[in-house]
């Protein structure tokens, strides 16, 4: 059943382990996430951005998530990802979400401070978790920033959440989103994270999460596509950070990169077809796996 991230939240903080936050913009992607999340008996996010929204409108989201949310035994939270206007959190509650994230980490700490405020006074009175952002997810190679600049600050953390009493916090700690994450090996800064969480306590969020596999990869090069280079971030630097107490793991990438190379390599080889479920069916398969891996990456099979 759809429930609030707060309960989400809770209990992977209880108990050490981390959810998987999967984005959807279509009912191919929302059906293969909530199908895999029901096969592993896991708890899980199903989260849509603001650019999801324009694409699909919110009314097909919510309303799809909302006409099926009685078929599936495991507890799920409906949840705005990188809701960067108050406006767009008041339409997400108004169409029955259950989740939000307030993203102002681009903005001055003070301005962050006090709209993160003011989306919790709003969403604590109804039962909504919120979700807030430290830091700027860009990769800290890059040499024009420090890492002082744009990762979290752990003392500036435990003031963040005392003052605003968010659910969960997402600290950049050196990932970025996309299928480009690292130039060199990849970089995430454990100590930031280990200090973030002995200080607030409470349930932490990581973007930029994707593995990006080399076989999506290769295989998406093979037929047509070109994408070189992507980096993600290793399977055993992602089970560290869930150990120092990564509880959300915002995937979205990953499925991308699954949906998109069933897809090219249909379109090469299946020259008569012209059926998009005879495509779209093997892609939203393909998403579904990955799905599946993730979930157990994560440590969430079973904890439903
Ligand atoms: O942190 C993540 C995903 O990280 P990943 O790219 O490593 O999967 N996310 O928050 C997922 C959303 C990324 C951007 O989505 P739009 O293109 O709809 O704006
Ligand atoms: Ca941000
Ligand atoms: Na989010
Ligand atoms: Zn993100």
């Amino acid at each position: 059943p759809l429930v609030s991230g707060k309960v989400l939240f809770e209990k992977a903080n209880e108990y050490n382990f981390a959810i998987g936050a999967f984005n959807f913009n279509n009912m191919e992607f929302l059906k293969a996430i909530l199908d895999a999340a029901e096969e592993e008996q896991a708890p899980v996010f199903i989260q849509t951005t603001e650019s999801a929204i324009k694409y699909a409108g919110i009314e097909y989201l919510a309303g799809m998530v909302h006409a099926v949310k009685d078929k599936y035994s495991i507890p799920f939270a409906l949840h705005l990802d990188h809701g960067k206007h108050v406006e767009t959190i008041l339409l997400a509650i108004r169409h029955g979400y259950t989740s939000v994230m307030i993203d102002y980490s681009d903005k001055s700490y003070e301005e962050n401070l006090k709209v993160t405020k003011y989306v919790v006074s709003i969403c604590a009175a109804l039962g909504i978790s919120v979700e807030a952002e430290l830091g700027k997810l860009v990769s800290v190679e890059d040499e024009v920033v420090s890492r002082e600049e744009v990762l979290v600050d752990p003392e500036q953390a435990k003031e963040f959440v005392d003052r605003t009493g968010i659910d969960a916090l997402a600290p950049a700690i050196g990932t970025a989103h996309g299928a480009f994450k690292f130039k060199g090996e990849p970089k995430l800064d454990f100590e930031r994270l280990k200090k973030v969480k002995e200080l607030t306590g409470i349930a932490l969020v990581l973007h930029g999460a994707s593995g990006v596999y080399e076989e999506y990869v290769e295989k998406i090069n093979k037929y047509g596509g070109d994408i070189k280079g992507a980096k993600g971030v290793p399977d055993e630097e992602l089970k560290k950070a869930v150990e120092l107490g990564i509880n959300k793991v915002n995937t979205d990438t990953d499925l991308r990169l699954a949906f998109i190379s069933k897809l090219r390599e249909l379109m090469a080889l299946e020259k008569k077809v012209i059926d998009p479920r005879k495509f779209l069916k093997p892609a939203m398969e393909e998403v579904k796996n990955i799905v599946k891996k993730r979930i157990r990456l994560y440590g969430s099979q079973g904890k439903a």
